[in-house]
């Protein structure tokens, strides 16, 4: 299969439905993982470049989850969509979504799955309205008769049934966001796929997306959603996969991922100098002073021998803690790099 260019990529923004009947699909039939809506198998893809984009990834996403696909830009995350959504064929490894091959089965399996994927492909001549219509009637299983309470219906689920009349080309970036996830949504879904849903929008698109996200996955649907931005996904997701350079470091619920890191050493004194040396004298790593505070990597010791050794150097200690382990920690600690996201 040809790999689709830039603007064939941008057109398939929305998958539309296929013309088979759907029928009853089961989330962990023949996946091998009970309850696994995705699961892929040393799934990799080389470019014809060379490229070798993704490297043998063992995904697993659970039903019901909001899972968070988290990389730095150029780790994969884009080609990991287009492979699971049947866009692209893998150089080898297989990807089962909701329990069934992909891509062979993408024309049963993508009219169960909504996805966003680098945008969404919109007519700003038309209204929001409009544009949900023409989406509707692209779809043959779609019955014309209830055409037009779907669409206010996905627009009423994403909060744009007022500006329904408005046209596209008006709307903020998060309210086309909005439009495309509702564009998604007018059939009834088991999984959503967003790539990047709020890059590019302000601070306040960022939260419209982000409450939607979760108010979408409180009814059940599995959300599966790429991000660059670590705190998005430790605000949005229950699970989370992280890549970096095509590979996958480690993937389970948030909360065990952050778990597994140990948090910044936090003290506050007067005496930051004489803090700061203590600290590397009893093997603490990455020391940084700012204002009145010394931040730095706890060593492998009981945190109160430490305290005791700043008291008995004669610093003054205001507090001593230890900061909630982030996702941020987690990827350092596990790939001993900085988590570099640019742009
Ligand atoms: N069509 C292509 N041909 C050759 N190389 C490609 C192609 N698409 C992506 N790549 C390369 O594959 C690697 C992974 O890219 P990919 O877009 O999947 O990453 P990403 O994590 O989604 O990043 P971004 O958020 O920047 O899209 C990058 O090095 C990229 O340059």
């Amino acid at each position: 299969m040809a790999e689709p260019s830039a603007t064939e990529t941008q057109s398939a923004g929305q998958v539309s439905p296929g013309p088979v009947s759907p029928g009853p699909v089961s989330p962990d039939q023949g996946s091998g993982v009970v309850g696994a809506v995705i699961a892929t198998r040393g799934l990799t893809k080389r470019y014809r470049g060379g490229q070798l984009a993704v490297d043998g990834l063992d995904l697993t996403v659970p039903a019901g989850s909001v899972f968070g696909f988290l990389g730095p830009n150029g780790s994969g995350k884009t080609t990991t969509i287009r492979m699971l959504m049947g866009l692209i064929e893998p150089t080898s490894g297989t990807a089962r979504v909701l329990g069934r091959p992909m891509p062979r089965a993408a024309r049963t399996v993508l009219p169960r799955v909504g996805a966003l994927i680098e945008g969404p492909a919109l007519y700003g001549f038309l209204s929001g309205q409009d544009n949900l219509l023409r989406y509707d009637a692209a779809d043959p299983t779609a019955d014309p008769r209830t055409r037009r309470e779907r669409v206010a219906a996905a627009l009423d689920r994403v909060g744009l049934a007022a500006a329904a009349g408005k046209k596209a080309k008006a709307y903020s970036l998060g309210m086309k966001q909005r439009l495309g996830l509702a564009a998604a949504l007018l059939q009834p879904r088991s999984l959503l796929v967003l790539d990047e849903p709020t890059n590019g929008l302000d601070p306040q698109g960022m939260r419209e997306i982000r409450a939607l996200v979760r108010e979408l996955a409180s009814d059940g649907t599995t959300v599966f959603l790429s991000s660059h931005l670590l705190d998005e996904i430790e605000q949005v997701c229950t699970h989370a996969a992280v890549m970096a350079r095509g590979r996958l470091i480690t993937q389970g619920a948030v909360a065990d991922l952050a778990a597994g890191a140990r948090g910044r050493l936090v003290v506050t004194t007067p005496d930051t100098g004489e803090a700061a040396r203590v600290l590397k004298e009893q093997g603490a790593g990455d020391v940084v002073v700012a204002e009145d505070r010394v931040t730095a990597e706890p060593p492998d010791r009981d945190l109160a021998d430490l305290n005791a050794a700043l008291v008995a150097a004669g610093v003054r200690v205001r507090g001593f803690a230890v900061d909630r382990a982030s996702l941020e920690d987690a990827f350092v600690a596990l790939t001993g790099e900085g988590f570099d996201v640019a742009g």
